[in-house]
């Protein structure tokens, strides 16, 4: 009666004769019914949709949609082994790809209270992503948001929801998210690719076989740092300088310690407040990481702030890029552009240099490749040239090899939403409010979506002619839609001008010293150990 209750006869006929839409009017009607009826179970809780109350009988054997309860998954305590006595946080990606092949395309896990339902399947996570409303929601955010409460600033992207989060997602995304608006950052961005170039010769220089360049990542940490710092700041900050400047040394210790302690700050978010007098090394740790994160960022905008103040005081016409449009514009609070600074950097530095290591490795992994790509890079800029945003347009293989190195080292293995509407996907009824896990690295390697899936191919990203469609939701290491990575163009530009003038003046190989390196999850994907690569001049 409880259900029949909430039939509307209009809706119902309106349903026209669709036998999983009137399903899925029957399972909103229970799962309303359960949750209110049952006093304690949470509304997005698997056990909010008894199950014995939907029979075959009711909606029809083909097309059922089934329950929470019915969805395949680890059992709690295999995933409390795998997790804790097996180290699985640095093997995120391993552990999707075997629950993927074990589970199939959707399945559950559950991490003390929390369940998780994962979608390891590009259709279905195209049909999550194209069913998002206005403003998405990101799942595990309360620890970012309580520190931001503690010390009286706002969210920035990251970590905002909601009406807060539209408000600046619509102010950065018109200055930031389109090609042309990052090109005109080419210049200062190849001025700074000059000092990479400068500071590989002096690394390699130190080396005795004068060719290696010991960790890349360090290198590529130092060059990502600084080129975003370019775009975002609006100032170089020295990271590819023989002497780093104390206030940069110091934000790099921040981050570190932000990374370093991965599963200490994931815990600052898992473990209760009430238990933070018993364990309070992960909290206090995050919030020391985030107070070094939040210094540096003040600094540098009080720094450009103070330029504005005296050019204007002097006359003078002020001109700038991102931050002094948000300065002088003022769409945005004070705290709300310390909060997005701070937040933009620490997202894009990492995830960069990462992705250079690892392009880099490929590449030297794979001479021929190389070669093709050298070729294809000679043959449209010429001898000497420096390439622009605009140049790179004309060089697919260039933008395959970022886009193949991300497809088989995805910096984000996966990412997470609450869904914020009741959803049927893959035949399973998924209400409102539930944790949702999208498992980008295993559809990467799925043979449906990309054939070969394990090699490195970065031509199988060119398209053959306009109706060739390479794009697929098999790999979006960007993420999708309304919520998706804001940086991203300023990733790529930042990538795609270093990898073109690294092609053009070295040839990369494999150290000695390095071996076949694997990927760990650290928060990130990220090598599992360092990577010593050789920079050979190339023959004019
Ligand atoms: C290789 C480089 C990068 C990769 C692979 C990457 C990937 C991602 C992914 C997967 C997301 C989540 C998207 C979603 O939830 O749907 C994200 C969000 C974000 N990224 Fe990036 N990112 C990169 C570089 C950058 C850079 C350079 C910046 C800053 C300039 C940046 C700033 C952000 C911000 C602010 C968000 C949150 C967006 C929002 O919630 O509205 N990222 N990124």
């Amino acid at each position: 009666m409880a259900i029949l209750n909430r039939f509307t006869t209009a809706y119902w006929k309106n349903l026209q004769g669709d036998p999983r839409k009137k399903q899925l009017f029957i399972l909103r009607a229970l799962h309303k019914s359960a949750a209110s009826e049952a006093s304690g179970i949470s509304a997005a809780g698997e056990e909010a949709m008894p199950d014995k109350l939907i029979t075959p009988q009711d909606v029809g054997e083909k097309t059922r949609i089934m329950t929470l309860k019915e969805m395949p998954g680890p059992s709690s305590i295999g995933n409390l082994i795998e997790f804790i006595w097996r180290d699985g946080f640095s093997r995120i990606h391993e552990i999707q790809m075997e629950h993927r092949k074990k589970y199939g395309k959707i399945f559950k896990s559950r991490f003390g209270p929390q369940l998780v339902v994962s979608v390891a399947d590009r259709d279905l996570v195209a049909e999550v992503l194209r069913a998002e409303g206005v403003a998405p929601q990101r799942a595990n955010m309360e620890s970012w948001k309580e520190y931001r409460d503690m010390i009286g600033s706002s969210t920035g992207l990251i970590s905002a929801e909601g009406e807060d989060w539209l408000k600046m997602r619509s102010v950065l995304r018109q200055l930031i998210m389109r090609p042309r608006d990052v090109a005109v950052f080419s210049d200062g961005v190849n001025e700074v690719v000059d000092d990479l170039i400068k500071r590989v010769c002096i690394l390699r220089a130190q080396e005795p076989d004068g060719a290696t360049v010991p960790n890349v990542n360090d290198l590529f940490f130092k060059y990502s740092m600084e080129g975003v710092a370019a775009i975002l700041y609006e100032s170089r900050l020295g990271c590819l300088e023989n002497e780093i400047p104390q206030e940069t040394q110091d934000y790099i210790g921040a981050l570190h310690l932000m990374f370093s302690s991965f599963k200490t700050t994931m815990y600052a978010g898992a473990i209760p407040k009430w238990l933070r007098p018993v364990i309070p090394k992960p909290w206090e740790e995050f919030c020391l990481s985030w107070d070094g994160l939040f210094r540096f960022s003040r600094l540098h905008v009080d720094k450009r702030l103070g330029e504005i103040k005296g050019q204007l005081e002097r006359g003078e016409d002020v001109k700038g890029g991102l931050l002094t449009h948000l300065l002088i514009t003022k769409e945005m609070t004070m705290e709300e552009i310390y909060a997005n600074l701070t937040e933009m950097l620490l997202a894009g530095v990492d995830t960069t240099s990462f992705t250079l290591s690892w392009a880099s490795y490929l590449m030297a992994r794979h001479p021929h490749v190389q070669q093709q790509i050298f070729e294809e890079v000679s043959s449209t800029l010429g001898p000497g040239a420096v390439a622009t945003a605009d140049d790179v347009t004309h060089l697919p293989l260039v933008r395959g090899l970022v886009k193949e190195t991300l497809r088989l080292f995805p910096v984000l293995p996966g990412n997470g939403r609450i869904t914020q509407d009741d959803l049927v996907v893959g035949g399973y009824f998924i209400p409102k409010g539930t944790q949702l896990a999208l498992c980008h690295y295993s559809t990467s390697f799925d043979e449906e979506n990309f054939a070969d899936a394990s090699d490195f191919r970065p031509n199988r990203w060119i398209r053959k002619d306009s109706t060739d469609r390479v794009d697929n939701f098999g790999s979006i290491p960007f993420g999708y839609g309304i919520r998706s990575c804001i940086g991203k163009r300023v990733a790529e530009l930042e990538m795609h001008l270093a990898l073109t003038r690294l092609i053009q003046r070295f040839r990369i190989c494999m150290s000695p010293l390095t071996a076949d390196v694997k990927a760990k999850t650290h928060g990130l994907l990220c090598p599992a150990a360092p990577i010593h690569l050789q920079f050979i001049d190339r023959e004019n």
